[in-house]
């Protein structure tokens, strides 16, 4: 049974605990180096994928590597689902008759919706919906979780606790995973277009492509690290990068004539919209 004592002890669990994940591909990647800088050892941990192709980082890292899903799940008490959104239906068809009051089942598609994971396998079943993104990879990622019917508060605190190493980790209701997919699943994609056009405006001015790519990279960072560290409002700072009369101004001048706080905005609501969409349509195969 998942039913581990939590009373604070979750960091001792987890050196015990036997962590699986389907799909090999750049998420169970990140949330797998997360895992593993925390308490659990690479020998407790295994990944399936059909093709050996993305398996070779997992074998680096010492962790065992199969192209069987329900090897995974038989191995294993907490299960990442990490495959495509439209995989998620056949693979837990696949996986179904071996998860049991064991498991822990905890899905990274977008989308996919907890009513449809929990369609998917036996009555009873523990589901987590998590949404992580990529900066996992350098244990600076964002995640949200939320818990399915059957998921115990003691279930979120295990996940917490395995997961925290990966990052922000926020447990919240299931209506806020579609937004925060928007917000930070794709959010980080939309920071890359922002630093990409940061150093194309400078090689414009005529500053080297490779020193301008390294600065904006940098200012990211240090802009990033700096608004969560001061736990200040990005106005706050913004205006304090203002001189008056200076150049920053000017510069934000031309960024709002150019409309990027609305197109920002929407970009947020259209990846949120598109979410939806995908669990609707997850919703609609599984029903198949
Ligand atoms: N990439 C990102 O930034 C984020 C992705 N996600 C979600 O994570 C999930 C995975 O995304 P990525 O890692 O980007 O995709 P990916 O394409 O890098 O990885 C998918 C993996 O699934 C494997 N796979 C394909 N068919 C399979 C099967 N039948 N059984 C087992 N494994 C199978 C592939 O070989 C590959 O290793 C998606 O559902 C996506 O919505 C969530 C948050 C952020
Ligand atoms: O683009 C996608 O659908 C996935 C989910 C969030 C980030 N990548």
């Amino acid at each position: 049974c998942h039913c581990y004592a939590l009373s604070g002890k979750a960091s001792d669990m987890d050196s015990q605990l036997k962590i699986g994940f389907i799909g090999a591909g750049n998420m169970a990647f990140g949330i797998a180096k997360g895992i593993l800088a925390g308490n659990v050892l690479p020998v407790n941990v295994r990944v399936s994928a059909p093709s050996s192709r993305n398996l070779g980082r997992f074998q680096e890292l010492g962790i065992a590597v199969t192209h069987s899903n329900v090897e995974v799940v038989s191995g294993s008490d907490v299960v990442f689902v990490a495959v495509k959104p439209h995989l998620v239906s056949p693979v837990l068809n696949e996986i179904s008759l071996h998860v049991t009051d064991r498991h822990i089942i905890v899905s990274v598609a977008a989308g996919v919706t907890l009513t449809t994971l929990e369609e998917l396998l036996p009555e009873n079943s523990v589901v987590i919906r998590l949404m992580p993104n990529l900066p996992c990879m350098v244990q600076e990622g964002a995640l949200l979780f939320s818990r399915g019917t059957h998921a115990k508060q003691e279930d979120g605190a295990l996940l917490h606790s395995l997961l925290h190493r990966c990052g922000l980790v926020e447990e919240g209701p299931e209506a806020w995973i579609d937004i925060h997919t928007g917000l930070s699943g794709s959010g980080v994609a939309f920071v890359y277009l922002f630093a990409e056009a940061l150093a194309d405006g400078a090689v414009k001015m005529g500053m080297p492509s490779a020193l301008a790519h390294s600065i904006a990279s940098q200012t990211v960072l240090g802009a990033g690290r700096l608004l969560r560290e001061s736990e200040k409002h990005p106005a706050q700072l913004r205006s304090e990068v203002c001189t008056p009369g200076g150049t920053t101004i000017y510069g934000l001048h031309t960024l709002e004539q150019g409309g990027v706080r609305a197109a920002t905005m929407s970009a947020v609501e259209s990846a949120t919209v598109r979410a939806r969409e995908l669990g609707q349509k997850s919703a609609a195969a599984s029903r198949k």
